[in-house]
C-alpha cells in the first residue's frame, strides 16, 4: 500500500495527528482560498534537480561476493533543472519516454521527493517542507500504487481519510455522494480493495484522491490498464472537475489518448530535461507540416518527437 503519508501505512485504525495550522473551511462546490504567487501562478517549479545513488550490480558469484565487501555506486540524474509555472485550472499533460523523470516530478511536487537543489513553490508552500499543512491542498493518484488499505472495504479507507485530512462531516457526505455518482461506486464501496477489478480499483482511488476538496490533482498514470469504458469514464471525470471544480490537474501518461481529450498544453521531459512545453496544437502544426502524406496520429508525432530530441 501506498500513501503520501508513510506514517499511515501502519494500520487503519490509526489516526493521523491532525494539523490545525490549515483549517480553512471550503466545500468542493465552492472555490478555495489558495495562495497565488505573484506572476499568477499556482506551481512554479525552478531549477530542480535530483539524482539517486544507486548500487552497481554485477553479474556472476564471484561479483556478488567482492560486493559484499565492497560496493560500488552509480549516479542516476532523474531530473536536471527542471523549470515551469502552472495557472490556476489548468489541465496539463506531463509526458516523456519510460525513465524521463517524470514520477520524480510528481513526487517532488507533491513532497514525497526532496530534490538535491531548486525551489518549488505551490500555493505558497514548499511541498517537502510544509508537508503536513500543504498535502491538504492536493489530491495524489499513482496508477501503480495504491493509496487504500488493501484489506478493508472501501468505504472504511474513505472515512479514514476523512478523519487524517479533518474533513467537516458534511463536504464529506457531500464529496462521497458527488463521487459516488459520477465515478459509478455505489456497488464497490463495501468490498475490499483486494476483490476489486483495476478498473474499479483506479475509480476508488481518484475518489479518494478527492474527498478533501484539493485545488490540485497530481495524476500518474490515472488510466494504466483500463479498458476503453473506465477510461473514458475516468476522462470524462477529469474534465468535468477541471471544469465545474476548477480543479488544476498535472496528468502523466503514456496513452496519448489522455492527453488529447484532456490537455492542451504539455511539458514533455526527457533523460531528466525539459525538452518541451507548449501547446499540443503548435506540436501538431510542427510535425504534420506541409507534406502530402496523411495526418499522422497523435502517437506518432510523440515518437518523432522522441526521435528528434534523441531521447529514445
Ligand atoms: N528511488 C529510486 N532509486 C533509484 N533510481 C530511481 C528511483 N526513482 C527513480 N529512479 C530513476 O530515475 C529515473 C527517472 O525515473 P521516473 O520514475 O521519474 O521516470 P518516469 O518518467 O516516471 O518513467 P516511467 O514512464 O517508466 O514510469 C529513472 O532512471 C529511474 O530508474
Amino acid at each position: 500500500m501506498f500513501s503520501i503519508f508513510p506514517s499511515l501505512q501502519i494500520s487503519p485504525v490509526f489516526k493521523f495527528p491532525i494539523d490545525n495550522v490549515c483549517n480553512r473551511v471550503i466545500t468542493f462546490s465552492s472555490f478555495r482560498f489558495y495562495s497565488i504567487q505573484e506572476d499568477k501562478s499556482l506551481i512554479t517549479v525552478s531549477g530542480i534537480s535530483k539524482s539517486f545513488r544507486v548500487a552497481k550490480r554485477s553479474s556472476g558469484v564471484k561479483n556478488a561476493v567482492k560486493a559484499l565487501f565492497r560496493r560500488e555506486y552509480t549516479e542516476v540524474e532523474a531530473l536536471n533543472d527542471i523549470s515551469f509555472s502552472i495557472a490556476p485550472g489548468e489541465i496539463v499533460g506531463y509526458i516523456g519516454p519510460n525513465g524521463a523523470g517524470k514520477s520524480t516530478t510528481i513526487k517532488v511536487m507533491s513532497g514525497i521527493l526532496v530534490p538535491d537543489s531548486g525551489t518549488c513553490k505551490i500555493m505558497g508552500y514548499t511541498p517537502w517542507l510544509d508537508r503536513v499543512a500543504y498535502v491538504k491542498n492536493i489530491g495524489v493518484v499513482f496508477g501503480q500504487r495504491s493509496q487504500l488499505w488493501w484489506d478493508v472495504p472501501v468505504i472504511d479507507s474513505f472515512e479514514l481519510l476523512r478523519d487524517i485530512y479533518d474533513v467537516p462531516d458534511a463536504e464529506y457526505r457531500s464529496n462521497l455522494l458527488l463521487l459516488t455518482e459520477t465515478l459509478d461506486l455505489e456497488d464497490i464501496l463495501r468490498t475490499p480493495v483486494r476483490q476489486l477489478s483495476l478498473g474499479q480499483r483506479m475509480r476508488c482511488e481518484i475518489a479518494a484522491s478527492l474527498l478533501h476538496s484539493p485545488s490540485i490533482l497530481f495524476l500518474d498514470e490515472p488510466t494504466i490498464g483500463l479498458d476503453a469504458v473506465s477510461k473514458i469514464a475516468v476522462r470524462e471525470f477529469i474534465t468535468r472537475i477541471n471544469k465545474e471544480k476548477g480543479v488544476t490537474i498535472i496528468l502523466t501518461t503514456h496513452d496519448m489518448n489522455d492527453i488529447e481529450a484532456l490537455a492542451r498544453r504539455i511539458i514533455m521531459i526527457g533523460k531528466g530535461s525539459l525538452l518541451f512545453d507548449g501547446d499540443l496544437q503548435t506540436l501538431r502544426d510542427k510535425y504534420i507540416g506541409d507534406s502530402a502524406e496523411t495526418t499522422p496520429s497523435i502517437d506518432e508525432i510523440i515518437v518523432r518527437m522522441y526521435k528528434e530530441y534523441q531521447i529514445t
